[in-house]
């Protein structure tokens, strides 16, 4: 047994997660919104049959299912390892196996790969701490936005994640904090999902280095007004989802995708990217108009603001 490490009790965990969409135009790298489409994890932990050589076993369910690997390379499973690594739990003692139902593509800027580290990390705080919300004086929520942030390398996907609702997050360079935003119960939140894919991290090499101070200066006051548009203000909506430091930069990568958000904007819908791409998000407008303006090729839905991650015990067995 590796020292200092209390061997975990069996115990199996579900986790379900929220999907979320980044930047909302001009909060790049900092607002987040939490979309009600989520993924379900089931993890069974159990005492390492062979301690030299502990085990990963995974079967997914929906999206990735054909795509994503099912050994310890599962990105949900790594951060079950990682979380307990951090929870000082004896990482390397016990077999998992992960039973994945997902629903949220991959690659389209719906913050799928956060959801899957929220969904590790939450497991690994529910094998070590069940339900609890603090232990040992660390705080349950505050612990997987500043870790799955760290992981992600910015909070706002990952923060919409776990906190549920509208997020703003940000770091101050050692550790990743959220909070939540109000957002209007009304408002009307449509995605528009292409079949094509982009990587986040191919969309992010394409940013500059540096931006100009005055598109900084502009964006920075959109991201101001954004936080009144969505507390009701629906009449700021479509200034307030401008940006000038992403968006433009990644069209090339996108063509359909900023074709699309221009031929809305211009109709007066709040239309901007969604993450990374190449999906479209659009605040402030019904379902039946965004599909209208948007015709073939796109996958438009309506959605209901998410929910924070959820987890419980599903039981602690004595083998
Ligand atoms: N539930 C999951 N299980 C395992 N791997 C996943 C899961 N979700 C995402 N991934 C991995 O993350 C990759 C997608 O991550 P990427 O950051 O490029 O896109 P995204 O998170 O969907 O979009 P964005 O960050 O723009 O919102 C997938 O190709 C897959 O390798
Ligand atoms: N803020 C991130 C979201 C995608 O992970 C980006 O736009 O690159």
């Amino acid at each position: 047994m590796t020292a200092g490490h209390v061997p975990l009790p069996p115990r199996d965990v579900h986790v379900s997660v929220a999907a979320s969409s980044a930047n909302l135009g001009p909060g790049f790298d900092a607002v987040g919104l939490a979309l009600d489409l989520r993924d379900e994890v089931r993890v069974g932990c159990r005492p390492a049959a062979d301690p030299a050589a502990p085990r990963t076993s995974v079967t997914v369910t929906g999206m990735g299912s054909q795509d994503v690997p099912t050994d310890e390379r599962h990105l949900v499973a790594r951060w079950v390892r990682g979380g307990l690594a951090g929870l000082g739990a004896g990482a390397d003692l016990v077999d998992l196996h992960l039973d994945c139902t997902n629903v949220v593509p991959h690659g389209r800027g719906l913050g799928s790969s956060a959801a899957a580290v929220v969904q590790g990390l939450a497991a690994a705080w529910a094998l070590v701490h069940g339900d609890a919300e603090e232990a040992g004086g660390l705080s349950r929520c505050e612990w997987l936005v500043a870790t799955s942030s760290a992981a992600e390398g910015h909070g706002d996907n990952a923060a919409a994640s776990v906190l549920g609702g509208a997020v703003l997050a940000w770091s101050d360079g050692t550790t990743y904090r959220a909070t939540r935003l109000d957002v209007a119960p009304d408002l009307p939140v449509v995605t528009c999902v292409p079949e094509e894919v982009l990587m986040t991290e191919v969309a992010r090499s394409l940013l500059p280095a540096t931006v100009p101070h005055a598109d900084a200066a502009f964006t920075g006051a959109r991201t101001g007004l954004l936080v009144q548009a969505l507390r009701g203000r629906a009449e700021l909506l479509l200034p307030a989802t401008e940006d000038r430091i992403h968006q433009q930069q990644r069209a090339g990568a996108m063509p359909r995708s900023h074709a699309l958000m221009t031929r809305l904007r211009a109709e007066g819908v709040a239309a901007c990217v969604s993450g990374a791409g190449p999906s479209v998000l659009c605040l402030g407008a019904p379902r039946e108009q965004v599909a209208s303006l948007a015709g073939d090729g796109w996958l438009v839905r309506g959605h209901a603001v998410g929910g924070p991650a959820v987890s419980s015990v599903l039981g602690t067995t004595s083998g």
